[in-house]
This record gives C-alpha cells, sequence and structure tokens, in this order.
C-alpha cells in the first residue's frame, strides 16, 4: 500500500507491558506484627493522619492455621462485619470476624468505595497464608490486590519473641513475619538503648535482606513509606532491580533456620528451566538439608532476563505461588539476572549446587540455562 504523501507516519508506540495492578482496583496493605508489637497504634496514627484517602481498616483474624480454609468456604455469607465506625477524615473502621476475601468485598459492596484498604492480622497470624490469598484473588478478577506486607516490631521484646523456641521445630512466627515483610516497622525505640536497636535491626536483616527497615516511636512513619508500596507488582520493576544489586545474603543469627540466599547469573536465562527449577524449590520440594527437611521458601524476588525479551522480566513468589512479569524496563548490556530467596533452610539451594559454596554470592549459569 502506498502511503498517501500528506499522511503522517505511524508513531513508534510502546510495547504494552501494563506495569501494575488493573486500574480501579483497590490497595491493600497487610499489617503484621508480634503480639504487643504497635500495631493497632500505627493503625490509629495513619487513620488520624491527613492522607486524603479514604482508608477502611479491618481487624481480623485471618491467616489462624486451619480455620483459613474453612473460613473461605463459609465467608459467603452477607452480615460479616460487627463494629463499624465513620471517622471525620473519611476513614472507615471495621473489625470483620469472618476470615476470607468474600468479606472484604461485601464489605465494599456495602459501604461503597474505599480508597485503600488496611487489613490488620492477629500476632500470631502467618501473613504469608493471607497474601497468597489476596494474591490469587487478584488474579481472578477481584476488586482487591496486595500492595505491601509491614511487620512490626516490639524493639524491647522483638528479640525475644524472635528466639521462641516453638515445638516440633515449627518455625517461629514472628521469624516468618520478618521473612515475608516488604517493609518492617521496628517500634517502641524509646525503650531501647542505640547497641540493643543495633541489635534488632541486625537480626532483622538476617532473617531478611531485602526489607526495608524503619525505626519509630509510637509508630510514626512517613505514609509514603507504607502505603502505594506496588511491591508484588511489576510497577516496583525499576526499584527492585537497584535493590537487589545491593541485597546481601545474610547468615543465621538468632532464628537459625531462616535467611536469605541471593544468586546472581550473567547473560540470559532459559524461561523454561527457570520455571522448571521454582517448581522443584516450590512444589516438589526437592531441596534438602542434611536431616532431609525441604527448603521452605516464605518469599521470593527477581529480575531476570529472557533471550527473546528487550524488557526486564519480574519474579515474584509466596510461599507457593510465583510469578513472572514483564517490567517496563529495558535491559542495557550486560544483562545480569539477581535473584533472592527467603526462606527456611534456604542455604540448602548452596548445598544443592555448590556443596563447598559457603554463603556468598554465587555464579551458577547451569541451573538455569
Ligand atoms: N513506650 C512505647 N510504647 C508504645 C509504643 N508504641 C506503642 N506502645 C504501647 O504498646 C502497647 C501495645 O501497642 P498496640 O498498638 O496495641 O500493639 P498491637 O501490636 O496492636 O498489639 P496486639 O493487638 O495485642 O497484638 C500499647 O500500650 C501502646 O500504647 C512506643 O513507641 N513506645
Amino acid at each position: 500500500m502506498m502511503l498517501d504523501e500528506d499522511d503522517d507516519c505511524p508513531e513508534l508506540v510502546p510495547i504494552d507491558t501494563q506495569p501494575g495492578p488493573p486500574v480501579g482496583q483497590i490497595p491493600v496493605t497487610i499489617i503484621t506484627g508480634y503480639l504487643g508489637a504497635g500495631k493497632t497504634t500505627l493503625l490509629n496514627y495513619i487513620l488520624t493522619e491527613q492522607h486524603n484517602k479514604r482508608i477502611a481498616v479491618i481487624l481480623n483474624e485471618f491467616g489462624e492455621g486451619s480455620a483459613l480454609e474453612k473460613s473461605l468456604a463459609v465467608s459467603q455469607a452477607g452480615e460479616l462485619y460487627e463494629e463499624w465506625l465513620e471517622l471525620r477524615n473519611g476513614c472507615l473502621c471495621c473489625s470483620v470476624k469472618d476470615n476470607g476475601l468474600k468479606a472484604i468485598e461485601n464489605l465494599m459492596e456495602k459501604k461503597g468505595k474505599f480508597d485503600y484498604i488496611l487489613l490488620e492480622t492477629t500476632g500470631l497470624a502467618d501473613p504469608g497464608a493471607v497474601a497468597s490469598m489476596f494474591w490469587v484473588d487478584a488474579e481472578l478478577g477481584s476488586d482487591i490486590y496486595l500492595d505491601g506486607i509491614v511487620t512490626v516490631i516490639d524493639a524491647k521484646y522483638g528479640l525475644q519473641q524472635l528466639a521462641e523456641e516453638k515445638a516440633d521445630g515449627l518455625v517461629n512466627e514472628a521469624a516468618r513475619q520478618i521473612a515475608v515483610a516488604d517493609l518492617t516497622i521496628i517500634n517502641k525505640t524509646d525503650l531501647v538503648t542505640e547497641e540493643e536497636l543495633k541489635e534488632v535491626k541486625d537480626t532483622v536483616r538476617s532473617i531478611n535482606g531485602l526489607v526495608k527497615i524503619i525505626e519509630t516511636q509510637r509508630s510514626r512513619v512517613d505514609l509514603s513509606e507504607v502505603l502505594d508500596l506496588h511491591s508484588f507488582d511489576s510497577k516496583d520493576g525499576a526499584n527492585l532491580a537497584e535493590k537487589l544489586q545491593l541485597v546481601k545474603p545474610t547468615r543465621a543469627h538468632l532464628d537459625k533456620s531462616i535467611l536469605t540466599v541471593t544468586f546472581e547469573i550473567a547473560g540470559d536465562l532459559s524461561e523454561d528451566a527457570l520455571n522448571a527449577f521454582i517448581q522443584d524449590l516450590l512444589w516438589e520440594k526437592i531441596f534438602c538439608n542434611k536431616d532431609g527437611q525441604p527448603m521452605s521458601v516464605i518469599r521470593l524476588k527477581g529480575i531476570v532476563s529472557f533471550a527473546d525479551k528487550g524488557h526486564q522480566v519480574m519474579l515474584q513468589g509466596v510461599h507457593e505461588l510465583y510469578e513472572l512479569n514483564e517490567t517496563q524496563q529495558l535491559w542495557e548490556n550486560p544483562r545480569i539476572n539477581r535473584l533472592v530467596f527467603i526462606g527456611e533452610d534456604a542455604h540448602t539451594l548452596f548445598c544443592v549446587y555448590a556443596p563447598h559454596t559457603t554463603l556468598e554470592q554465587y555464579h551458577t549459569p547451569a541451573v538455569f540455562s
């Protein structure tokens, strides 16, 4: 076909990689932390700050072990909220005793539009289970999406809580809450010395090499540090690529079993090989420690390169779920893949592939390509 001379040349359009969640979905931030750490104080602080958002706060008993699945089935019914409080700045506060996403969705239908949902889990909850539920639900076209997981830590008693030994070799909830977090708030800094605070920070870092750490008194935070983190969608792509460069593998500290392992691999990966590796890790659980205990992943993140893609691809995982999404970031040479795994017995990843490697950054092209 000939182009009319007066016709403009078609403009180049960027590839539509659709970063971030679909338009119109409402972010949910999960707020977790051990008993008495300062979660409620944080929620109250957020609610009374000026933020021009209509925030709904949901206090509930998500993630109470086996109650979770059961509740998913029974939460179809109507009246799910118990107390309801409308604050002057437009915030809404309610207590949902029922578990499950349906409860929240019903709530939204009833009370109209919120701009934001904060969900406080109980102190003993495993937020990873709650997070995976939201993540799956967002994929299924829900009105809400998971924005991030914030863990509040007690500066004074946090270490003690982390050191508590659980029966049957179970990993302590306080450690899990840190492992899964995008942001940790070390609260009650007024009650500790500089040295004590440093020890808490070092311990948090020893569990989660990726997490952002801030310190507070009375949970007073800059709201931009807590809300709209986009920790699970590819809007975070550029930030994540930068952040991953700085992540260091961690060494066991107080909680001996959870730590962070990093891989750095130059060049393109094979998508099939990477999928196979992650599925072996998350689903088949073939990577075991010397006692035959499989590595259990709590969180994983990465920026990876596939030969047929000019854009960086983001890897995200929580528990047994993972996702690979193309970001808007174009690769520059050299392409360096970076993967970070946080989990129980994460060091077994090294033992499998490199029995003599210590926890230093490890180059392993053979595994993924
Ligand atoms: N000294 C001091 N006390 C604080 C600080 N932040 C919160 N507190 C107090 O610590 C206690 C527990 O705070 P909450 O916000 O209720 O803690 P929580 O995590 O919601 O507790 P649970 O709901 O029991 O899990 C309250 O008495 C707060 O007033 C702080 O920075 N310094």
